[in-house]
């Protein structure tokens, strides 16, 4: 048999604007084929093992070689291979009617929706016309009697198949797919750009392949495996194999295993992250049926597990659709649940079987865990039993250990429990060391993403609030029944407040006299919480109602201690001075005093002594 054949598409000219639009994504051609090599050698498998094809299996390779000075590369199989009539069928038709639906899709979509197309869409067999302006394929049944067929065809719609005999039929069953590549593809007949493409896409698939002699792949990677056999060693050992860049170990792993009612497989790992810099996104890698599909699985996998490492391989993720329709889709949205889920019942077994450990593991995982609670809610509400808290004690605690810890000595006259934090312990130490003098426990809230965090906090724990310790005096920031009365007169305490503000002579420092305890500082600048919030949200990039606040200048309460035994000497004459020296070592307290501020400080300091 030899005939000559028109391919019946309703889109003329296909090649060209497959080549065209796929252009940045040609080398997917290779895992196109490949993959089909490896299906037909695992079809002829299962056809064994029902016992449909009782024929020698011999060896199940596939091999992939090029020969430069012809221009050609080869990938074979030995897999069930194909008749004349099956090539027109799957070839031919099949195949065919793939790349055309390719193109009426492509050419709805506008023009970002392509790009996301390209290379999410198995273009099959035809994607061999991206590299190649001739293809031949050689191929040998298993069926028994059948003879060779070798179809050729060079990218318009003819091709031309026919069935030699004798000398010039295919010794072996299998496939050869043979490319002759285009002169606008030279790079493809590269060996180091071949074995780069190989390694990339078909590093983990289930039939050894060979290049040039070499195998490429490990055909049992770790996560088809159950986790029984599995040893730490060999967790560690993989994502060596899959980041063989990266110094530290992963903290630890969760192995994904499910059959039903999607298919999944893989294994996540938590990455070491000591600063929050250092988060690496796009490291997941995404398979199907173990061949490396992208390595962007946003929508795929939830927004904040893509601070993970590691492995998903999943055959019924879509792989043919755009971004937006991938969302939207019932089976990665299971996906998406599933992994949250599996993330949080592994960090709540490790928080329940080695608390030490956990905490040991708390400054690399605390931030992931914070930044899901607050991305998502199902994961808040498991998140909520295992998220730590730190106190500036060194101490860890879990929500409910934190309340009840503060409970008794941190609530305010109304019956709230105020939380008392610090975002720099360093800069804010007096008020953090004036708020430990009375019992009161300080947290360090100094990541990132703590302010976001404090906020979900507040409106998810009951009658529960936070303030900064530089807030408000130490008695102002916990208001309690029992406030010091004031010793002094009323008009001591408006002469007070007029000294001081002379002495400050600032606009933005609001002057107010209040009685705090004896021991307490003689004055105490703050910050209001609400002023102070409204404008680090108009700082980061909350807008509306929140520009009246940020475009306000800084304004401070300078609260002056009437109950201080320094007050006398203020009131006395000349006190100015002293109010002036007692303001800025309040100052110098907040870490606000600076430049020539603190020279004349300091001089005025010589002076006194
Ligand atoms: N090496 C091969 N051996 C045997 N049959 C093959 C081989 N390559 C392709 N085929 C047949 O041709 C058909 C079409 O292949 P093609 O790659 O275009 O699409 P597909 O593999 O079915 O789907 P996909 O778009 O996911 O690649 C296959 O389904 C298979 O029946």
């Amino acid at each position: 048999m030899s005939e000559t054949g028109s391919i019946s598409i309703h889109t003329e000219n296909i090649f060209p604007i497959i080549k065209k639009f796929l252009y940045s994504d040609h080398e997917i051609f290779l895992r196109e084929l490949v993959s089909n090599a490896v299906d037909a050698t695992q079809k002829l498998k299962s056809l064994a093992a029902l016992g449909e094809y009782k024929g020698e299996l011999g060896e199940l390779k596939v091999r992939v070689t090029v020969d430069k000075d012809q221009r050609k590369i080869t990938i074979s199989d030995h897999g069930l291979g194909m008749t004349a009539d099956e090539i027109k069928k799957y070839i031919n038709q099949i195949a065919f009617s793939g790349a055309t639906e390719f193109v009426e899709k492509y050419k709805e979509k506008d023009a970002q929706a392509k790009d996301q197309i390209i290379g999410q869409f198995g273009l099959g067999f035809y994607s061999a016309f991206m590299v190649a302006k001739e293809v031949e394929i050689w191929s040998q049944s298993y069926k028994e009697g059948a003879l060779t067929a070798h179809w050729t065809c060079d990218g318009s719609t003819q091709y031309t198949i026919d069935e030699p005999t004798g000398e010039h039929a295919k010794a072996e069953r299998g496939t050869d797919v043979v490319l002759h590549v285009a002169e606008d593809s030279d790079e493809f007949l590269e060996e180091a750009r071949l074995r780069t493409i190989l390694t990339k896409y078909c590093k983990f698939l289930p039939i050894p392949i060979e290049f040039e002699g070499e195998l490429i792949n490990d055909t049992t990677p770790i996560w088809t495996k159950q986790p029984s056999d599995l040893t730490d060693e060999d967790y560690k050992k993989f994502y060596q194999e899959l980041y063989p860049m990266s110094m530290d170990e992963p903290l630890f792993w969760i192995h994904l295993n499910v059959d039903y009612p999607f298919n999944l497989t893989g294994i996540l790992y938590f990455p070491k992250v000591k600063d929050e810099l250092q988060f690496q996104r796009n490291k997941i890698q995404l398979y199907s049926r173990q061949v490396f599909i992208t390595d962007e699985v946003k929508d795929v996998v939830p927004e904040f597990l893509m601070l993970l490492h590691g492995v998903i391989d999943s055959p019924d993720i879509p792989l043919n659709v755009s971004r937006s329709f991938l969302q939207a889709d019932a089976n990665v949205r299971k996906i998406n649940t599933y992994i949250t889920r599996k993330v949080a019942d592994k960090l709540a077994e490790l928080f329940r079987k080695d608390r030490a450990g956990y905490e040991e593991k708390w400054a690399d995982i605390g931030l992931f865990v914070k930044y899901g609670m607050l991305s998502d809610d199902k994961f808040y509400e498991r998140a909520k039993d295992f998220v730590l808290l730190k106190s500036v004690s060194g101490k860890l605690y879990t929500l409910t250990e934190y309340t009840e810890h503060i409970q008794a000595n941190q609530q305010d006259k109304d019956g709230n429990t105020v939380v008392l934090y610090t975002t720099d312990a360093e800069q804010q130490h007096g008020f953090v060391a004036a708020a430990q003098e009375r019992d009161y426990d300080v947290l360090n809230m100094d990541q990132v993403l703590d302010a976001h965090f404090i906020g979900q906090l507040e409106q998810k724990l009951e009658k529960t609030s936070f303030k900064r310790v530089d807030a408000a005096t130490v008695g102002q920031l916990i208001e309690k029944e029992e406030a010091p009365a004031s010793v002094l007169s009323e008009d001591d305490q408006k002469k007070l407040e007029e000294v001081f503000t002379g002495a400050i002579s600032n606009p933005a420092m609001h002057v107010k006299v209040a009685a705090l305890s004896p021991q307490d500082a003689p004055v105490v600048i703050t910050q209001n919480e609400f002023m102070r919030r409204m404008k680090d949200m108009q700082r980061t990039g909350g807008g509306g109602g929140m520009q009246m606040f940020g475009s306000m200048p800084d304004s401070f309460d300078v609260t002056v201690n009437a109950n201080s035994p320094l007050v006398s000497k203020v009131l006395a004459d000349g006190g100015e001075t002293i109010a002036k020296q007692a303001f800025d070592l309040a100052l110098l307290a907040q870490g606000m005093l600076k430049g020539e501020a603190l020279t004349a400080f300091v001089k005025r300091s010589t002076e006194l002594l």
